[in-house]
């Protein structure tokens, strides 16, 4: 560990005594902490501009621009916490596979993995094959202070899911085949992602990052059952192996509703919650001791500013007699979201929440 360690054990101490950090812990905050998944990228012109001739991939690759990506929505929305600029799939592409993210598509994979020969595709990620991002972390804490930054990862059931599909995948038939048909390759398949996630989340906690989120962004596509028999073990392994860091885990999913116990359970100090699931019951599912975050549709911003208020002061309320609440969007920002919109909804919910 690192000699910037706060008596908690959370490798950045500048950011300890922040909003974000406080309301992770569920300790009082003075005001609720506010951030947006997908706060970077295509709702900010500022973003289309310095992004313009370099493909995604290849700018998650670039220590000062991701430094100037992760930037930009701290800058112009005043949000209380940055997100590290990047993809769930940079970590693949890290140890070799052949993959690129297609503009308006996403992640597409070249080999498909179906067989346990293609399992030899995921070898071990070391901190070497992802140095832009140790680099880029160091940049990014300097320049934050004590602003945190979140550091993520996809979790392994969805990271299979694009590797079983090739691609995205609305109904994931493919890996619901795989995991249904041969379930000792699946679980060794997503035990392997496990070990690469892991080893991804622990390279961004020693660089700085000052709490982490596994995005298991599809897995609302399962029945509890299936994801306690088939997911949970490999999404506990990713946070059992960050959890000696002592940094704040969280995790989020899609239409997970179902889920949000196991999801706690899996290991996550916050659970994320998607709209369709209102916080005080979301407090119900994930039981005691943890905190959440959520849950504005992010539709909502396109609708009037008074909408947009009153919306979110419903979410305010439901989260009232919550310990611990960050407030987020229940999905990532959509990309033709008025970024004056998002600065205008931070501002509200810190004068709405300033005790
Ligand atoms: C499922 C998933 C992916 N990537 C991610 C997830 C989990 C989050 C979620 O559920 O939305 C995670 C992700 N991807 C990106 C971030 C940036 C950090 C932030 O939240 O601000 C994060 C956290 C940048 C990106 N990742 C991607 C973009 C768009 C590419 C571009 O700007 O050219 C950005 C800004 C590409 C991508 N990558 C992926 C998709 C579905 C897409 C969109 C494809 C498209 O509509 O063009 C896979």
């Amino acid at each position: 560990m690192s000699a910037n360690t706060s008596p908690a054990g959370q490798q950045n101490a500048a950011t300890y005594d922040s909003a974000f950090m406080k309301a992770c812990r569920r300790e009082p905050v003075p005001h609720t902490p506010v951030w947006f998944m997908r706060q970077a990228g295509r709702s900010l012109p500022e973003y289309r501009k310095v992004r313009e001739g370099t493909a995604m991939l290849e700018s998650c690759m670039m220590p000062e621009l991701v430094t100037e990506i992760t930037l930009q929505p701290v800058r112009r929305h005043k949000v209380d916490a940055a997100i590290y600029f990047s993809d769930i799939v940079v970590p693949l592409k890290a140890i070799g596979i052949d993959l690129d993210i297609k503009p308006g598509i996403g992640p597409v994979v070249a080999n498909p993995i179906r067989s346990r020969a293609d399992l030899a595709q995921l070898r071990d990620l070391t901190p070497d094959d992802v140095s832009y991002v140790t680099q880029a972390i160091g940049m990014l804490t300097a320049e934050l202070g004590s602003t945190p930054l979140i550091g993520f990862a996809g979790a392994p059931f969805t990271l299979a899911s694009y590797l079983v599909e090739g691609g995205p995948s609305r109904n994931h038939e493919n890996t619901k085949a795989l995991m249904y048909g041969d379930p000792q390759l699946w679980a060794d398949l997503l035990d392997r992602l496990a070990e690469i996630t892991g080893a991804f989340l622990k390279v961004q906690i020693e660089a700085g990052a000052s709490a982490v989120q596994l995005f298991d962004s599809w897995v609302g596509a399962l029945a509890p059952a299936d994801y306690r028999r088939s997911v949970m073990p490999a999404s506990r392994k990713v946070f059992d192996a960050v959890a000696p860091y002592g940094v704040p885990r969280i995790h989020f999913g899609v239409g997970t509703g179902e889920l949000l116990g196991l999801m706690g359970e899996a290991g996550a100090d916050v659970v994320g919650v998607d709209w369709r699931v209102p916080m005080d019951e979301a407090v119900r599912r994930v039981g005691p001791g943890k905190a959440l975050q959520g849950n504005l549709d992010p539709a909502v911003l396109f609708s009037t500013r008074e909408a947009i208020e009153a919306k979110t002061d419903e979410v305010l309320a439901a989260a009232s007699g919550l310990e611990g609440h960050i407030f987020n969007l229940g999905h990532g920002v959509l990309p033709t979201t008025d970024p004056e919109a998002l600065t205008r909804l931070v501002e509200h919910v810190h004068t709405r929440t300033a005790r």
